[in-house]
């Protein structure tokens, strides 16, 4: 049996809750230290090959290169400004400083507006300088005692309604859409109850074997999108090698990438998976019409042995995250 291959996911996008379209399928850049570079070549050949929305953020590193990448497809003519979606997000070593933050996002991206940025963690580091950090910054600071040097006295929530600050203001343009990344349900209620602006979306780790079932739930009953981040199940891309994505591989003649992409967009969510090679990169972009028994079928890896592999163990101060996992 083979499967739909039209449209591809590059030319798939959902509707945002303020009215605007966001790209189902993404680059992510999260890449390694040593490789910050290659990030823009990678963009180059993304962009090229249909790809219309980018993911960064101010702590990657990322964004010089993806700005570079950029600049230079608006000048061969590849495309404007405008037809691309890029989204940034906020540090936590940034959380009481939205404002300086969006400004150095924007300088290194060397574009005048982005189109969604998003809170990255719900949590508040201290500042540290570091030289060799993001921005002078330490990006997760340690106390002596090598635990995470969190500022205890602050509110996550503050980061949020700096953000909104910006976002409503009538004569303010930088920001197009705001959201949250890594929020339990709970601490979008609060949101809900404290802040103006409902977030657009949550990009959260999802894939099989973290399938995410009650926060896509939650997410599309309450006007969000949810966007999964880590579908491959980041560094080596373990989930390629599931038994159930290499036999869809063959059922639906597609590539493991593609089922792991499209199980996310059939689904109804945004999808960001990393490469830094450009044959995979313009290679793994046909979207898979998957059956809803093998999406189910596909959810029920996670439902019986779940995983999360991004889980540090600074994140272990938000509710869901254990701190288990190997420092990334
Ligand atoms: N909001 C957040 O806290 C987070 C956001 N993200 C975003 O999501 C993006 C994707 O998540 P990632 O964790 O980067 O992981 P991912 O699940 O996209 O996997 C990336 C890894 O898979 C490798 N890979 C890709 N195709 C492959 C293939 N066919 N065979 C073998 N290896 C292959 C890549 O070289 C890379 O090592 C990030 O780059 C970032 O933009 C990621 C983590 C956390
Ligand atoms: O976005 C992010 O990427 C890294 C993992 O690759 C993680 O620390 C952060 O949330």
């Amino acid at each position: 049996m083979t499967g739909a291959l039209h449209p591809r996911s590059t030319e798939i996008s959902f509707l945002l809750n303020n009215g605007t379209r966001m790209p189902a399928f993404g680059l992510g850049t999260a890449n390694p230290p040593e490789k910050l570079a290659e990030t823009k070549q990678a963009v180059k050949a993304a962009v090229k090959a249909g790809y219309r929305q980018i993911d960064t953020a101010w702590a990657y590193g990322t964004e010089p290169f993806v700005g570079a990448a950029i600049k230079e497809l608006i000048e061969e003519g590849v495309i404007k400004r405008e037809d691309l979606f890029i989204t940034s997000k906020v540090w936590p070593v940034m959380w009481d400083e939205a404002e300086r933050s969006l400004q150095q996002t924007l300088a290194s991206l060397g574009v005048g507006y982005i189109d969604m940025w998003l809170q990255h963690w719900p949590l508040c580091y201290n500042k540290q300088k570091d030289e060799h950090g993001v921005c002078g910054l330490a990006r997760n600071p340690e106390k002596p005692d090598g635990e995470p040097d969190y500022n205890l006295d602050a509110d996550w929530i503050e980061t949020y309604k700096q953000m909104e600050k910006i976002y409503l203001d009538p004569t303010d343009h930088r920001v197009k859409a705001i959201g949250v990344s890594n929020f339990p349900i709970e601490y979008i209620q609060r949101l809900f109850k404290e802040c103006r602006v409902r977030p657009a979306l949550n990009q959260v780790e999802a894939h099989p074997r973290l399938p995410q079932l009650e926060m896509m739930k939650f997410c599309h009953e309450n006007g969000m999108l949810m966007t999964a981040y880590s579908p491959l199940g980041s560094h080596g891309a373990p989930n390629i090698k599931l038994p159930l994505v290499q036999e869809l591989s063959k059922k639906y003649d597609s590539s493991p990438n593609d089922i792991l992409t499209s199980y996310h967009i059939r689904q109804g969510n945004i999808v960001i998976p990393r490469s830094l090679n450009p044959t995979r990169i313009s290679s793994n972009i046909q979207f898979v019409a998957l059956s809803a028994e093998d999406i189910s079928r596909l959810n029920d890896i996670g439902v019986q042995d779940p995983k999360r592999y991004v889980d540090e163990k600074w994140n272990v101060i938000v509710p869901g995250f254990t701190g288990a996992g190997p420092a990334l």
